[in-house]
């Protein structure tokens, strides 16, 4: 899948915008602050009708508009696909495709997805356990829709139950109320265990085969998913939460939060033995991340049949000649590169690219 066309509209600093594409490699250059990495975002958000930058939709307005629109033709296995988005400054933002709104995500076209690369990602590695369960729920739930079902479902109940909790401290009689919520955050959380086992399990392999081809094989590398409860096994997790929720149930009033449970779990990743969050250097840590990023696209392809679209954003200039050419290696994806210099891009990549130079929000 590819996209062939763009069009936008008062999206960040671009005014207008109409431009075609490779369905190979794309290489947008230019000064800072011109809009580089704002042309990946509109990509990105026309592509997975999300923003992984912008906290709000309202953000991608250009400034003091009333609205954004975005416009993009995506060639797919089965036909063109036209999306549009439209995003307001007061109201929700509406979504077509072929001219019709679509209200539901099962409605949506699933083969068009895109994976973006920035130096911020650094933060998977670095950052707190949230950006990797975001992440890992990110990931599962573009390959199995429903699992955002479940998501919705467990925060829903666990903010019930937290609330519970805050009441229970002040009134002690009523702490019975607190077991339907625990059975309902067991029904869903449990699920939530499952498929994330199930995934590690599955791009555990990929990554490492990334993970090998970029590093020489020369350092072991190795996936952990840090749990809150203690599973005696894959058949027990329901039972085992109930039980991990009973022994924390008095800690959970006292702190009138739930201290266990999917919500406060972890991914470890193990550099010979050492955890790279707190021991990689900054080399390997960047290095780990572009492997996740690969993998998950590598993983979304396998599954949906249809390559995602690799955003690499400034990438380049932080790796030697030879990962260079291996990100970009093809892998039946369309690449679009942002770099503020073309010598950062190996001449063999030039050689097959389109150009384009950014600045002050047009292209040329
Ligand atoms: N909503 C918005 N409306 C108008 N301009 C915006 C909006 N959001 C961001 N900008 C501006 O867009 C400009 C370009 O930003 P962008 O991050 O795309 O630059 P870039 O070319 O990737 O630069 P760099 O090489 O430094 O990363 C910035 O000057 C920023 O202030």
């Amino acid at each position: 899948m590819y996209l062939s066309h763009l069009r936008l509209f008062d999206f960040r600093n671009f005014k207008e915008l109409d431009v075609s594409f490779s369905p190979g490699i794309n290489i947008l250059y230019g000064d800072n602050a011109q809009g580089k990495t704002n042309l990946l975002e509109s990509i990105f958000f026309l592509s997975n009708l999300r923003s992984e930058r912008a906290v709000r939709d309202q953000q991608l307005i250009m400034y003091t508009r009333p609205l954004a629109f975005l416009r993009g033709v995506f060639e797919t296995c089965a036909g063109p696909v036209e999306r549009e988005v439209t995003v307001y400054s007061d109201k929700k933002k509406v979504v077509k495709e072929g001219g019709n709104q679509k209200n539901r995500w099962s409605e949506i076209c699933e083969d068009i997805s895109a994976v973006f690369f920035s130096p911020d990602d650094l933060n998977l590695i670095k950052g707190e356990p949230s950006l990797r369960r975001k992440f890992l729920d990110t990931v599962i739930y573009h390959i199995k829709p429903g699992y955002i079902k479940y998501l919705q479902v467990y925060y829903r109940v666990l903010a019930h139950r937290n609330t519970l909790l805050k009441a229970v401290k002040k009134n002690p009689s009523l702490s019975d109320n607190i077991d339907p919520w625990d059975l309902q955050l067991c029904d869903t959380g449990s699920r939530i265990f499952t498929e994330r086992l199930k995934f590690l399990e599955r791009i555990g392999p990929d990554i490492l085969e990334i993970f090998k081809k970029f590093t020489g094989g020369s350092t072991d590398f190795k996936i952990n998913y840090i749990n809150s409860v203690n599973f005696m096994s894959r058949d027990s997790i329901r039972q085992d939460f109930l039980k991990t929720l009973k022994g924390s149930r008095e800690k959970d009033i006292a702190r009138s939060f739930t201290t266990c449970g999917p919500h406060r779990d972890d991914i470890q990743f193990l550099l010979d033995g050492h955890d790279a969050r707190f021991f990689g250097s900054q080399g390997q840590q960047r290095m780990l991340v572009l492997c996740l990023k690969m993998a998950q696209a590598k993983i979304l392809f396998r599954e949906r049949g249809e390559a995602p679209i690799m955003l690499l954003d400034d990438v380049m200039s932080e790796l030697d000649l030879t990962r260079r050419k291996l990100i970009v290696e093809n892998h039946g994806s369309q690449v679009f590169i942002t770099t503020t210099d073309l010598k950062f891009i190996p001449d063999e990549i030039l050689a097959k690219s389109k150009l384009y130079q950014v600045r002050a929000g047009s292209m040329e």
